[in-house]
C-alpha cells in the first residue's frame, strides 16, 4: 500500500466544527420535504457494484474506517471486563504487527459505546487515550420510559462522564406527524446533555417512510442534533443505503440553508469491510471529505473492526485468517 497515505490518514489532526446551535421549527419547510423512493432506490442499488475502492488504497481506506468506528457493545449480558476489553481493543484496534507492515502507529477507533451502566468502566479502561464514551440514554431502544426519567438518564450519564449521549427519539411523533412534539422532545434532550455531542436515533427501521426519515431527520437538526444515525441496532430492519442516501441529503439541505455541518452516524447490521467502504464512497460523493472525520462520520458497529482487521491481515500477509482471531472483548 501507500504508506504516505496510511500514515496521513491514521494521523488526520481532529478538527472541531462549530456546534449547531439550532433553530426556530420550520413547519413550511418540513412540509415541503419530498423523498424520491424510485429514484433513491436505484441510486443505492447501484453503489455497491460501481464503487470498488482500487487495491492500493484499500488498506488507507480500511485504516480510515477504524477511526470512524464507535465500537459498541449494547448487549443484556454486559459485564465491566467485556467493556475493558473492548476498550483495549479500542486504544489498539489492530495487532501491532500488522501496523507495522502498513506503517502506522497510534491509530484508534472513534469512540466506544456503552449502556448507562458500563460508563465508569468504560472512562476508566479509557482515561489518557482521547478516546470518549458515548451512552445510550433516553430509555434505549424503545425511547418508552417517562419522559422525566429520560431526561435524567442523559444527566446521569453526562455525570458519569459521558462525552457523547445517543438518544432514541419517540417514534410515533414520526407516525402521527407530530412535528412540535418531536422538535421539543429533540430540544429538552439537547438541553439535557450541556457540553455532551448529542446523537439523535431515528430507529428508521420503524418509521414507515422515506419521507419520514427526511422530515424527521430535518427536525433532529433543527432542535440542535450534532448528529442523526439512524439505528438503535434492535430494529429489524438498521441501517441501508437508501436511508443513508436521505438522511445524508438531509444534512447538505441543512448545510446549505444554515452553515451547520451536522454528523451522520449509519448503526445495525455494518459487519463487513467492503460494506464499510461503500459507506466511505457514499459520504466522500455526497458530501466531501470534510464529513470523512470523526467528529461528523461515525459508524456504529459491534463486529465490523474484526472484518477490517482480517482483510488487514490478508493485504499484508496474504492469507486469511479465522474470525475468532479477531476477537472485539
Ligand atoms: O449503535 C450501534 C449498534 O447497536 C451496533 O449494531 P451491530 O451490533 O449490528 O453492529
Amino acid at each position: 500500500m501507500d504508506s504516505q497515505t496510511a500514515e496521513r490518514t491514521a494521523q488526520s489532526p481532529q478538527v472541531t466544527e462549530p456546534r449547531n446551535p439550532g433553530m426556530a421549527l420550520d413547519l413550511d419547510w418540513v412540509a415541503g420535504v419530498q423523498a424520491n423512493t424510485s429514484a433513491i432506490e436505484r441510486r443505492a442499488a447501484s453503489l455497491p457494484g460501481r464503487r470498488s475502492v482500487k487495491k492500493d488504497y484499500q488498506a488507507a481506506w480500511l485504516l480510515k474506517a477504524i477511526t470512524l468506528i464507535d465500537l459498541t457493545t449494547l448487549s443484556g449480558d454486559d459485564t465491566a471486563g467485556r467493556v475493558r476489553r473492548l476498550c483495549a481493543k479500542a486504544r489498539q484496534p489492530v495487532r501491532a504487527d500488522l501496523l507495522d507492515a502498513l506503517g502506522v502507529d497510534g491509530i484508534t477507533t472513534g469512540a466506544v459505546c456503552v449502556y448507562h451502566d458500563m460508563i465508569a468502566p468504560a472512562v476508566q479502561a479509557l482515561q489518557g487515550s482521547g478516546i470518549p464514551v458515548a451512552a445510550v440514554s433516553t430509555g434505549f431502544p424503545a425511547g418508552l420510559s417517562p419522559f422525566h426519567l429520560r431526561l435524567a438518564e442523559i444527566e446521569e450519564s453526562v455525570k458519569a462522564g459521558a462525552q457523547e449521549i445517543d438518544i432514541v427519539i419517540s417514534r410515533r411523533h414520526v407516525l402521527t406527524q407530530n412535528w412540535q412534539a418531536l422538535y421539543d422532545e429533540m430540544k429538552a434532550f439537547r438541553v439535557a446533555c450541556g457540553e455532551a455531542h448529542v446523537k439523535a436515533i431515528l430507529a428508521t427501521g420503524e418509521l414507515g417512510t422515506l419521507r419520514n426519515v427526511a422530515r424527521a431527520s430535518l427536525i433532529c437538526m433543527m432542535a440542535g442534533a450534532d448528529f442523526i444515525k439512524t439505528s438503535t441496532g434492535k430494529e429489524s430492519t438498521n441501517a441501508t443505503l437508501p436511508v443513508s442516501l436521505v438522511m445524508i441529503r438531509a444534512i447538505r439541505d441543512y448545510y446549505d440553508r444554515t452553515g451547520y455541518r451536522i454528523g451522520y452516524k449509519p448503526a445495525g447490521g455494518i459487519s463487513k469491510a467492503k460494506d464499510s467502504l461503500v459507506y466511505l464512497s457514499l459520504i466522500k460523493e455526497e458530501l466531501g471529505n470534510r464529513w470523512l472525520m470523526p467528529d461528523l462520520f461515525r459508524f456504529g458497529a459491534s463486529s465490523l473492526l474484526g472484518d477490517i482487521e482480517r482483510q488487514l491481515e490478508h493485504h499484508v500477509t496474504g492469507s486469511y485468517s479465522a474470525g475468532y482471531r479477531h476477537p472485539m472483548a
